[in-house]
């Protein structure tokens, strides 16, 4: 018997050449990423965001909670909170599936999640539709690299009509990130440098 609803591998995974070149990007990417001084960059980038693309009223923010060596968005997740926003933060489940966001707002608990994430500990599922996306490396038409879970490219092909703004340091920008069918374009990169936008915006 046929199975016509089967996805090919080819079309459900990035082809093996693909994977390696962003696999050797993530691995330069992280290590670059590891080198920069984040003193200040975090308030400068609310400053940009809250000015070049501040997200329309009554939107509701799908934000993170960073980690590691990531530009701290808790500045612009605060500010965004004081204007009235919403805010949810994701819950990352297991591999091939997309994000879940919980609402959730500061003074709120945080318990570990998949990854070395912190996550709400309680909170509705909320769907967000501006969301700050993170990443290890981006280019000017908006092509992202992250962790490898693949997991923003399907939480925002999911969310149709939402808008992803990356966020990184302005050094992180690479001449071209390699991309495949499912990778997902950002609305615009915000710095603490500047906005960037794509074709997209
Ligand atoms: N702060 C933050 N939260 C986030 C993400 C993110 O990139 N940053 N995610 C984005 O999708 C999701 C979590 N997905 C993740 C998928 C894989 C790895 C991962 O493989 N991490 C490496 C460590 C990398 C490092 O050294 O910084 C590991 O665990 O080996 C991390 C997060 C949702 N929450
Ligand atoms: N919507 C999707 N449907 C099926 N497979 C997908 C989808 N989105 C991404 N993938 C696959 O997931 C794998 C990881 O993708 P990729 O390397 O682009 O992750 P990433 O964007 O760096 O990670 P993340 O979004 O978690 O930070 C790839 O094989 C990719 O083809």
């Amino acid at each position: 018997m046929v199975a016509p609803h089967l996805i090919p591998p080819a079309l459900a995974e990035d082809p093996p050449q693909l994977a390696a070149a962003k696999a050797a990007l993530r691995q330069s990417a992280l290590l670059a990423r590891g080198t920069l001084d984040p003193a200040g960059a975090g308030e400068a980038l609310a400053e940009i965001i809250l000015a070049a693309c501040p997200p329309p009223p009554g939107a509701i923010i799908g934000g993170f909670w960073p980690m590691g060596a990531e530009i701290d968005v808790l500045p612009v997740l605060r500010r965004l909170d004081a204007l009235g926003h919403a805010l949810a933060l994701p819950v990352t489940p297991p591999r091939g599936k997309p994000l879940e966001f919980r609402a959730w707002r500061f003074g709120e608990a945080l318990v570990p999640g998949r990854f070395g994430t912190s996550i709400p500990a309680g909170g509705e599922v909320v769907a967000p539709n501006w969301l700050l996306v993170p990443l290890l490396a981006f280019d000017r038409t908006g092509a992202r690299l992250g962790y490898g879970g693949g997991y923003y490219d399907r939480t925002l092909a999911g969310l149709p009509g939402a808008r992803g703004i990356g966020v990184a340091f302005a050094a992180q920008e690479v001449a071209q990130v390699p991309t495949g069918a499912h990778d997902f374009p950002l609305f615009g990169i915000a710095t603490e440098a500047g906005f960037i936008p794509t074709e997209r915006s």
